[in-house]
């Protein structure tokens, strides 16, 4: 929120005032009355570990581990997460067990689970075991595309607008991703305008939200400020998020620049789990512990306990027999 003196926040809805009076922004931060960021109010967190997080996992992780997983996330104040995906269990097989996941969870009332669903077959799919929101992903790289979907970008975008259709019909929300915005692993440089192209694509056909993928992480706040600059030219900022890997430990930078220019929907995984099947070398997402400490420290609200967040890391951490990647999971257990 800044630096607002109390008197300020307190007499006075100042960014009202701001508002009605633009002139008086520029004023208020040469006095360094408030800050020169505008960091939004409320951050939502769309946690991916479920689904980004599990899914490049070797060894086959049991299903009662992920739908306990799930439940626990449900219960840490988190109002998205991503549950599983309706890809081909050739492909990708940890995500086989996509069915018995989404019916096994126990739903809470006002947390959405959505479910990736490439295609018609995979949207089909999801709906019948009981999905009630749904994303599609593409790719501003066309090497990735056809690595990931085996298809084209031109081919993606045909498949997914039967699936937006369709989903718009059943009044089933769509999520929209845009993967290699900062960086393929086969093409390295992708230029901000091809980022915008697609994501202003999904959002015409009907994506309620773009969350921009950094899939392998070698972003920094230089190239995800100009990649958000070109692409908010073309879809409204309040339907961007953003979607960081820590490949070089370059993703909390990179959020906190995305929050600086008025993006407020972050995705994450629990400890930091993940890492894509077709981007060889990615590390995991951002963790979802790091990020809700970063927030709460610049009084950011997110709705998400962090204590909570920590015991389901720890959980999955022990299943998987390994050490989180969230430093602040790896600082609150050396204090312990
Ligand atoms: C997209 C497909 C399915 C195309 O797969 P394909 O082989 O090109 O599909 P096809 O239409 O030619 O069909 C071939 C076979 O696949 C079946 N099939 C067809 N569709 C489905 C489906 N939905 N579910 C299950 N099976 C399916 C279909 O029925 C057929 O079966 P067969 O007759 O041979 O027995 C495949 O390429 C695939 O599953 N790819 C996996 C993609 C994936 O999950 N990638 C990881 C997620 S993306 C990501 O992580 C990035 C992100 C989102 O996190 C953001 C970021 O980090 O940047």
């Amino acid at each position: 929120m800044g630096n607002v003196p109390t008197t300020v926040k307190h007499c006075l809805s100042y960014k009202q005032i701001i508002e009605d009076y633009p002139w008086l922004r520029s004023w208020l931060q040469e006095e360094k009355i408030i800050s020169d960021h505008d960091y939004p109010e409320f951050v939502k967190i769309v946690e991916v570990g479920p689904r980004d997080g599990l899914q490049n996992e070797k060894e086959i992780v049991p299903t009662r581990v992920k739908i306990q997983l799930i439940d626990m996330l449900s219960t840490t104040g988190l109002s998205v997460i991503e549950a599983t995906s309706f890809v081909s269990s050739k492909w990708v097989p940890q995500m086989a067990d996509h069915t018995d996941v989404l019916q096994g969870i126990q739903r809470v009332p006002h947390v959405r689970y959505p479910v990736l669903t490439p295609n018609m077959k995979g949207f089909q799919d999801a709906v019948a075991a009981g999905a009630t929101e749904v994303a599609v992903f593409g790719s501003a790289s066309e090497t990735f595309s056809r690595k990931n979907i085996n298809c084209s970008i031109a081919e993606s975008m045909l498949r997914f607008e039967e699936v937006i259709r369709t989903a718009k019909d059943r009044q089933i929300p769509v999520r929209g991703y845009v993967s290699c915005a900062l960086g393929c692993p086969h093409e390295r440089h992708v230029e901000p305008s091809k980022v915008a192209e697609v994501a202003k694509k999904l959002y015409e056909m009907g994506c309620y939200e773009i969350s921009l993928g950094d899939t392998i992480g070698v972003g920094t706040p230089g190239s995800i400020f100009k990649m958000l600059q070109t692409v908010m030219k073309d879809v409204p900022v309040n339907a961007l998020a953003v979607h960081c890997h820590d490949t070089y430990g370059q993703a909390l930078p990179n959020i906190l620049t995305a929050l600086q220019m008025g993006v407020s929907v972050v995705d994450s995984a629990v400890a930091g789990l993940g890492g894509c099947p077709y981007a060889q070398g990615s590390s995991g997402n951002v963790s979802t512990e790091d990020v809700l400490y970063m927030l709460q420290g610049m009084g950011i609200e997110t709705g998400v306990n962090l204590e909570r967040v920590i015991e389901a890391g720890d959980f999955i951490c022990n299943a998987l027999d390994r050490r989180s990647s969230s430093k602040v999971s790896q600082a609150r257990s050396r204090t312990l």
